[in-house]
């Protein structure tokens, strides 16, 4: 699924209004009926409504909304803010529509707005993605008004106050929705964590917007959603052998971080890798024969901490990082890793940080490497950012100056190619972010590496599956008491 800006978003309504052909007022209304029957299968009559609107097409579509609403038998009260004496032509069409159905009241001071007594539910129809501004005075007030009610509020496309596809400032007043419900195409903004209280959930809605204008449409941005995420996955044949799946090399853990190994590696086992060596130090190998029987180990001279790489003839990918730590010797093993490698390669965790350390590697980095960050693990990379979009920025600039892909986790993560192109990813949830969960990313891929997925395929569909494990996790055990293992115990299809 694309993600457009606010110009591609203004120029995909045109084209609809222009080769469908339908009015903007009929669009409107289909977009307005879209939220009403989102809305239906979630509140029943019971709840009355207070309508906020503002005076352009968000506004419009919150009377449009209202008088559908109150059609289908809701109790409906509607409020104009009088923060401008401009107003949109469909705007105005929707007001005459509405006049003699329901009263609708003037705000023109934080005054007039009504007391929020019971805990009805708010929609929120002041600005949309024509925000130009940060919204000020009598707006400002009333949104802060709003976000102190105590029933839900429910934003129509966008939280008023927040941009599409820009970084607002801390200071903005925006309207803090449980949910938003948006037209057609996830917008960037609620990709952002820095946005989270502005987007609540989000839902989108399908208003029949120009297909053809999408399909050209370039954009660095897409959202990995369902559909997207399961075409990814390549079936096994029905005449395949383990030498067809590939043979995975994960070089992991160090004394008192065997564990993040015994993770990493039986998330690669359980990803379809055709065989697997975790290469560890000589305190892994007891640990990881009775934990793993399925996988081989390479054990290393070293006691503690790998010291050592191994014969690498034999292997179709490798994943490296996970609890290795920071020691000289491990340092050096990467770099002559670096040096010597042929096959597709995943790093992570302790490997990332020693890159941070000794940024002469970057340059060693084989051309589609993948690399997993967690944010502060990138701010250790690439530097800091002001704001998230800026670390986007940052993170897309750097994918494409080492030429490589970057995993930047987070409630979306984020696969960014090293062309450029962004993938947020739709699965997951707050329950992965615990220990071991990064490790268990990094078998994934290194086994969907192993099994000859592009990089790229790899990166997108190893954390949609990640996300989709975790989820499953969550729904069985809850948030709370999943564990990185859980996520492992639910993968696959
Ligand atoms: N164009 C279309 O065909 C459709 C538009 N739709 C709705 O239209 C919305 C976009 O409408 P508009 O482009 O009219 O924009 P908005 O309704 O978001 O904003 C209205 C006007 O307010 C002004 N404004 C911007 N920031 C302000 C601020 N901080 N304080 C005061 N005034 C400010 C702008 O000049 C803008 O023209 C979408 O979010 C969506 O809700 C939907 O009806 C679907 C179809
Ligand atoms: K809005």
């Amino acid at each position: 699924m694309k993600i457009l800006n606010v110009k591609q978003i203004r120029e995909l309504d045109a084209a609809t209004i222009q080769n469908e052909p339908i009015s903007s007022l009929n669009l409107m209304e289909r977009a307005s009926q879209a939220f009403v029957k989102w809305y239906e299968g979630r509140f029943d009559t019971t709840k009355s409504i207070s309508v906020f609107c503002g005076k352009g097409n968000n506004g419009g579509d919150g009377l449009a909304i209202s008088r559908i609403l109150s059609g289908k038998g809701y109790h409906v009260r509607v409020f104009v803010i009088e923060y401008t004496k401009d107003a949109s032509e469909d705007f105005q069409q929707n007001l005459v529509k509405i006049e003699n159905l329901i009263q609708v009241k003037s705000v023109y001071e934080i005054n007039a707005m009504p007391e929020f007594v019971d805990d009805h539910v708010i929609i929120d129809a002041l600005l949309g993605s024509g925000l130009s501004r940060p919204a000020e005075g009598l707006l400002a007030e009333v949104i802060k008004k709003i976000n102190d009610a105590p029933g839900p509020i429910i934003s129509v496309d966008i939280a008023s106050g927040l941009y599409v596809d820009k970084s607002n400032e801390k200071a903005d007043t925006i309207i803090e929705p449980d949910h938003t419900v948006t037209f057609q195409l996830p917008k960037l903004a609620f990709m952002m964590p820095q946005n989270a209280a502005f987007t609540g959930d989000w839902h989108v809605v399908d208003i029949g917007l120009n297909e053809k204008y999408i399909a050209d449409a370039s954009t660095p941005y897409h959202f990995t959603d369902q559909s997207s995420g399961e075409a990814l996955v390549k079936f096994r044949e029905k005449f395949s052998h383990k030498g067809t799946f590939g043979h995975a090399l994960i070089m992991a853990g160090s004394y008192g971080k065997i564990g993040a190994a015994v993770l990493s590696s039986r998330a690669c086992a359980h990803s379809g890798a055709g065989l697997l060596t975790v290469h560890v130090p000589e305190c892994g190998y007891e640990i990881l024969q009775i934990s793993l029987p399925e996988a081989m180990i390479s054990v290393d001279q070293n006691r503690n901490y790998i010291a050592s790489v191994p014969e690498l003839d034999s292997f179709s990918a490798i994943g490296i990082g996970p609890g290795i730590g920071q020691e000289a010797l491990t340092v050096r093993v990467l770099d002559e890793l670096l040096s010597k490698i042929k096959v597709p390669l995943i790093i992570d965790a302790d490997a990332l940080n020693i890159l941070s350390k000794h940024p002469d590697l970057l340059e060693k980095l084989p051309a589609k490497t993948i690399v997993s960050p967690h944010p502060k693990e990138f701010q250790r990379l690439a530097g800091e950012s002001a704001n998230e979009y800026d670390r986007l920025e940052l993170a897309r600039n750097f994918a494409q100056k080492h030429n490589v892909i970057i995993c930047l986790k987070g409630a979306y993560t984020a696969v960014i190619l090293s062309d450029g192109d962004v993938h947020f990813n739709s699965t997951g949830n707050a329950g992965m972010a615990t220990g071991g969960s990064g490790d268990v990313l990094t078998g994934i891929l290194t086994s969907l590496l192993a099994q000859k997925y592009t990089p790229e395929n790899a990166a997108i569909f190893g954390v949609f599956q990640h996300g989709l494990a975790g989820d499953k996790a969550a729904k069985k055990k809850t948030k709370t008491a999943m564990i990185a293992s859980d996520i492992i115990d639910n993968l696959g299809w």
